[in-house]
């Protein structure tokens, strides 16, 4: 199974969830160890339009089954911004220094009260009914999402994680994002949520691999 993300930090979680569920017959493989083939914009106006996008490229250009995550921060003083532009916000694609200080910024004068915000993650598994050539093939779909709720912190605090994790303090913690243990974040978070959801369709799918 192909997962279609560039993101190192990112395809860590997702391989860690899929080995937790102890999931038999399916090798998941990264965007490197495919051969480039040309990725469609993330230009979704949601998560799941985004993480349909990736993993149906993904599919389409290998044929192998292929699982997508698309995610980001929506924060209530922002009406849900930067939502899908998370990678992004401050420009640069990826530069998570700049967006969290970015994000800091925009949110100075806004009190406690008001710094309520959520992770959202879309995972998409997206796989060929029949053993056919993708070109002529059946396309199943399945999207799962989930949800963190939490707050924005006014300084970073913790070094795990990636992205926003330094600025996000998770519902009911003292710890922000990134100084819980991998294990914690995973039980808790919008990704190990979404990708929970997803694991009886991985299930069918390497029982059907392993019918073959
Ligand atoms: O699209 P791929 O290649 O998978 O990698 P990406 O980093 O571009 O991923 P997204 O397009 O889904 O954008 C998600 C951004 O949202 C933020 N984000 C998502 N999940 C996060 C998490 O668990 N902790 C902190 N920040 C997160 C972070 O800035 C990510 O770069
Ligand atoms: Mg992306």
């Amino acid at each position: 199974m192909l997962v279609a993300s560039r993101n190192a930090k990112k395809l860590a979680e997702l391989r860690r969830v899929l080995d937790s569920a102890g999931i038999d017959g399916i090798e998941p493989i990264g965007l490197d160890e495919v051969p480039d083939f040309p990725e469609e914009p993330e230009d979704g106006a949601t998560f799941k339009d985004n993480a349909l996008i990736k993993a149906r490229s993904g599919w389409k250009a290998t044929g192998l089954a292929c699982l997508a995550d698309d995610s980001g921060l929506a924060v209530d003083a922002l009406n849900g911004m930067p939502g899908v532009l998370s990678a992004r916000w401050a420009g640069r694609h990826g530069d998570d220094a700049a967006n969290n200080a970015l994000l800091l910024a925009q949110l100075s004068d806004v009190p406690d009260e008001r710094r309520g915000a959520a992770f959202f993650s879309s995972c998409a598994l997206v796989y060929s009914a029949r053993d056919s050539a993708p070109s002529t093939a059946t396309l199943m779909t399945r999207v799962a999402e989930g949800r963190w709720a939490g707050q924005v912190l006014r300084e970073p605090r913790g070094e795990r994680g990636f992205g926003y994790d330094p600025l996000f303090l998770p519902e009911g913690s003292d710890r922000s994002a990134a100084e819980l243990t991998a294990e914690e974040k995973d039980a808790d978070s919008h990704r190990g949520r979404a990708l929970r959801a997803l694991v009886p369709a991985l299930r069918e799918l390497a029982e059907r691999g392993m019918r073959r």
